[in-house]
């Protein structure tokens, strides 16, 4: 049975021809069209011209397509295109889990368009994709796709760190000096720190635990209520003593679209914060929560923005100057017992900087 409007999208990773274990769930922030294309050839040959017919539409930004294949042989044939991609859904888990294929093994080719939080939006058979791409043309822009202005939920908190903190934490990245930062992916049964071109950022990590008492006594006292006001969260342990330097002049400091705790080695991260040290002294540089529209998000100098480890965010490009932050990630016992279960999985590489402050 095809998905229903309004029925949050399936996450999975899988195959495409150009990416061995593509992310789903990072594709947030513009429509998404899976095609669940038929295996009887002469039908699925019709559904493959009407997608290529509408190539001009699938820019990236707005709209990404994907063909869901099934077939070995059409597989072998398909190549990604900026905008146009194929799941490799060999094992046909893809499609079972979004209803084009019943558990019985009974399929039921459909369009199924998602809307820029990944829920479906239109879901239509073949015999109504002229509908389909009707109403794929008439979509508004990913940022208006409810009709009302959206905004994330996360909570900004000013004042945690006063501006004598905030200079001592920059001083103190520039004492010791950053090493690049990586980001942690699951490579099999694996969490690994990754450096590539994901992120741009270099990281100092305090060590010194009289340090982090003051900084740990600010974040009790001043932001756990806020996050228990707003999220019926209480954090007792926090992940990380770090300051961040995103800088414009060295490799533009920037980091993807990302969630925080997609893989065995981070799930155990509830609650994401940073604290801007210097917030009026660099350009760029702001959080967006792609899922929810393109409104920036730019705590003040000493205050932090709270969000969900599970929500989509980047850090944009800083374009001027340098920014500084302060990046805990809160968790609880719960989490702590997760962590300690899967702390086997956490495979570090040789690279120092990614061991301190993956993300
Ligand atoms: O730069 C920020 O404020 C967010 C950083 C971030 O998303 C991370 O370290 O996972
Ligand atoms: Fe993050």
């Amino acid at each position: 049975m095809m998905m229903q409007t309004g029925q949050a999208a399936p996450w999975f990773t899988a195959p495409t021809p150009s990416v061995p274990n593509f992310n789903f769930s990072s594709l947030g922030g513009r429509y998404v069209l899976l095609a669940f294309l038929p295996t009887e050839p002469i039908a699925r040959q019709l559904a493959l011209a009407a997608m290529q017919a509408h190539q001009s539409l699938y820019d990236q930004t707005n709209l990404v397509a994907f063909g869901v294949l099934r077939d070995p042989v059409a597989m072998s044939q398909a190549q990604d295109r900026p905008g146009l991609m194929w799941f490799l859904d060999q094992s046909g888990a893809v499609s079972r889990a979004y209803g084009a294929v019943s558990q019985a093994g009974v399929e039921t080719p459909y369009w199924c368009l998602l809307d820029p939080s990944l829920r479906v939006m239109v879901a239509g058979g073949m015999d109504q994709t002229e509908q389909v791409f009707a109403a794929i043309r008439a979509l508004p822009a990913p940022g208006d796709h409810a009709g009302v202005p959206l905004h994330a939920p996360v909570l900004v908190v000013p004042r945690i760190f006063e501006p004598e903190m905030c200079a001592r934490l920059i001083e103190f990245y520039e004492r010791r000096g950053g090493e690049r930062s990586g980001t942690m992916r699951q490579v099999g049964g694996k969490t690994v720190a990754v450096l590539d071109d994901f992120k741009s950022r270099r990281d100092a990590t305090i060590e010194d635990e009289a340090f982090r008492d003051e900084l740990r006594a600010r974040i009790q006292t001043r932001l756990l209520r806020p996050i228990n006001r707003a999220f019926q969260f209480n954090p007792t342990r926090i992940e990380r003593y770090i300051v961040a330097c995103y800088d414009a002049d060295d490799g533009g400091g920037y980091f993807k679209p990302h969630r925080d705790n997609t893989t065995s080695g981070t799930a155990h991260r509830k609650f994401a914060c940073s604290i801007n040290l210097n917030a009026e002294e660099f350009e760029g540089g702001d959080l967006r929560f792609p899922e929810f529209g393109p409104k920036t998000y730019r705590p003040p100098t000493g205050g932090a923005v709270v969000f969900s480890c599970s929500l989509l965010h980047e850090a944009t490009p800083v374009t001027r100057g340098r920014r500084y932050a302060f990046l805990p990630f809160f968790f609880d016992e719960a989490g702590e017992a997760l962590r300690q279960k899967n702390l086997h999985t956490l495979q570090f590489g040789d690279e120092p900087s990614a061991r301190a402050a993956g993300a």
